[in-house]
């Protein structure tokens, strides 16, 4: 069976600086990768290069397979095709993805319809209504018909994430690229949002690139890590292994900082 993400030796240039160096990695269906480093190391550019998104002053090279199909390179009416089907991406920010003129329910319809209709059993009319709510009680949305109704900044941020995950598996995606979804998130929220994305990983049994700083945040969440410095991976393997007895200075560096900041946080309670 061909992966569903094949990067091998992709690189992201700047006019003036190599930002991605020849990262490779593969991901199945049902496997779960986390990538790991600090602020600025790549990881989005990465997730944005896997997808075709990268920012037009950026160029890059080496090969993404999505599906199979080469994104580097690929034009924008091809990459339509596979966004959505094979690949959706939850950002940190869930503005991002969200329309702030539209109400919700119509934007949680789109992504449900567009599959519908790619798929050969069109939905309309109170099936596409159903759908929406079945889709919404699915994220565990409060009171999802009164939701439905609201606009973005009706929300809370967590019940922004929860709408903005809708739309992403509302198109059914093999494979699930979610970068710092709970960093804008306060404490209690972040763990129910990890929770969602948890179950709903499993029971579509998609594949998960999970992008973070945040080093229990992928122990939890991932089985597989690869740590990213100045674009460059440099350590991978499994996360117990990787954060038990890490190999790069760069990686005992990581963790002896999250370990500290966890003392500190600790000394204060
Ligand atoms: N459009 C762009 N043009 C030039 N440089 C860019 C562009 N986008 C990102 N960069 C640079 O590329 C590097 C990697 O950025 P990236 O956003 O992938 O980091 P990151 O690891 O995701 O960090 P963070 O956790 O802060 O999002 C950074 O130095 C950033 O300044």
């Amino acid at each position: 069976m061909s992966p569903l993400l094949e990067i091998t030796g992709l690189s992201v240039r700047s006019a003036t600086k190599v930002l991605v160096d020849t990262l490779s990695l593969t991901l199945q269906r049902g496997e779960r990768l986390g990538l790991i480093g600090e602020s600025g190391s790549g990881k989005s550019l990465t997730a944005l290069a896997a997808t075709g998104l990268l920012a037009p002053g950026l160029r890059a090279s080496g090969s993404v397979k999505l599906a199979g199909r080469e994104v580097v390179g690929a034009a924008d009416r091809d990459l339509d095709q596979l966004r959505g089907k094979a690949v959706a991406i939850v950002f940190q920010e869930p503005l991002t993805a969200l329309d702030p003129l539209m109400r919700v329910g119509r934007q949680i319809r789109e992504p449900l319809r567009r599959r519908a209709r790619r798929d050969g059993r069109p939905l309309s009319g109170q099936a596409l209504d159903a759908a929406v709510l079945a889709i919404m009680v699915d994220v565990a949305l409060p009171d999802p018909v009164r939701i439905a109704r609201a606009y973005p900044h009706e929300l809370s941020g967590g019940q922004r994430q929860r709408v903005a995950i809708a739309m992403a598996i509302a198109c059914e995606p093999d494979l699930l690229i979610a970068d710092e979804p709970t960093t804008a998130l306060d404490v209690t929220t972040q763990a129910e949002i990890m929770a969602l994305l948890d179950r709903l990983v499993r029971d579509r049994n998609m594949a998960l690139l999970f992008i973070s700083h945040d080093l229990p945040l992928v122990a939890s969440a991932v089985e597989q890590v690869i740590v990213l410095r100045q674009g460059v991976a440099v350590e991978s393997g499994p996360v117990a292994r990787v954060f038990s007895e890490p190999a790069h200075d760069y990686t005992r560096s990581l963790l002896s900082a999250a370990r500290r900041f966890d003392a500190a946080l600790e000394g204060r309670q």
